[in-house]
């Protein structure tokens, strides 16, 4: 799901979140560093940091500020309000996400739950820094989720004014697609790199974000993202971008369904169409059966036949058989030079 919404017009309103008191944590102590330790870990540093502000605490209590209305977008998970983060005197755009609290199939409220997955996601957000990777910035309460629960922290991002790429290339259709799919591939080979899987790559999940230097492709939404090393179980629900071996709840993800997942996306972004089209029932059959996307469905100008044998080697029906993202660094490079 995806809901994004026309600029404001006149006054909107805009809360500020100051006098937020967090309540008795709700937290479990293994994740109770993501709250309290500020520090990302040093290792992630990227050379290229981008809109990184030196000595931000972790709790940005009194520094956020967000318009109620229009909100950025709505996904399966949460919802994402704009905003803007004072700091020295400076203020900068943030997208701030509130998660939807979970309901059990009988309506009640799992609150732990949704409090485990928030912290799951702000610990994998703050140990991400890099330029094609949607930068975090510190949680904060919210005044709508305090309502019902004042232990569930808002993550607040830096701000993608372009929005969803899917949106922002119907808009803007004469954008060259090759860089943004190398965004997108970089910030997946760092992830890769340091040991987490996406879990839920789609072109929903690709932001673009608008700066002096251009446009570029940020990765976001790290909901469904696991750390290898820890537990691989599948958190997604999306399954039209899902690698075939992603068939249940119980289902594990690697870092080859996330390249499954790339070639998908890389076919929509560069084709300005969905990867499959159509009954979703029908979709998983044929992601089952083997099929994979007919390329005359896809008549884009962008696709040569060296990037269609980068899209084909990446959506192999076996996990082993596909490029790791670190290959397609490279391939792109090379094609790109
Ligand atoms: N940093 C940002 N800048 C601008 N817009 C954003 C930002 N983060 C999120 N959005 C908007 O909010 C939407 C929902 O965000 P997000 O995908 O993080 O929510 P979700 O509930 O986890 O989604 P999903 O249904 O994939 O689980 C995005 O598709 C995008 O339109």
């Amino acid at each position: 799901m995806d809901e994004e919404t026309t600029p404001p017009e006149g006054n909107v309103p805009v809360v500020r979140l100051s006098e937020m008191v967090a309540g008795p944590t709700l937290f479990l102590p293994h994740q109770a560093w993501a709250l309290t330790n500020p520090t990302p870990n040093p290792e992630c540093r990227h050379p290229e940091m981008w809109d990184q502000i030196p000595d931000l605490p972790a709790d940005l209590k009194g520094m956020v500020t967000i318009t109620l209305s229009p909100v950025l977008g709505i996904g399966g998970n949460a919802v994402v309000y704009e905003g803007q983060l004072e700091s020295n005197g400076v203020s900068r755009a943030v997208a701030v996400k509130v998660a939807f609290i979970k309901r059990a199939v009988d309506g009640s409220l799992l609150a732990d739950e949704t409090a485990r997955s928030v912290a799951r996601e702000m610990r994998i957000s703050r140990a991400l820094q890099h330029p094609n990777i949607a930068h975090y910035y510190g949680m904060c309460y919210d005044p709508i989720a305090l309502k019902l629960f004042s232990t569930i922290p808002a993550l607040v991002f830096a701000h993608c004014a372009g929005r969803s790429a899917i949106k922002y290339l119907a808009n803007h259709p004469t954008t060259k697609r090759l860089p943004l799919v190398r965004g997108i591939v970089d910030g997946l080979a760092y992830m890769h790199e340091f040991g987490i899987i996406h879990g839920d790559l789609n072109p929903r999940n690709v932001l673009i974000k608008l700066d002096e230097s251009g446009i570029r492709a940020v990765l976001n939404d790290f909901g469904s993202s696991v750390i290898a090393s820890e537990d691989t179980t599948w958190l997604g629900d999306d399954i039209d971008y899902s690698a075939p071996e992603i068939k249940t709840k119980e289902s594990h993800v690697t870092t080859m369904s996330d390249i499954y997942s790339l070639a998908l996306t890389t076919l929509a972004i560069v084709s300005d169409k969905p990867a499959f089209d159509g009954d979703p029932l029908k979709i998983r059959e044929m992601r089952t059966q083997g099929l994979r996307p007919d390329r005359a469905d896809h008549p884009a100008l962008e696709i040569d036949d060296n990037m269609w044998e980068c899209i084909v080697a990446c959506w192999a029906h076996q996990p082993e058989a596909r490029w790791s993202a670190s290959q397609v660094v490279s391939f792109l490079g090379q094609t790109q030079a």
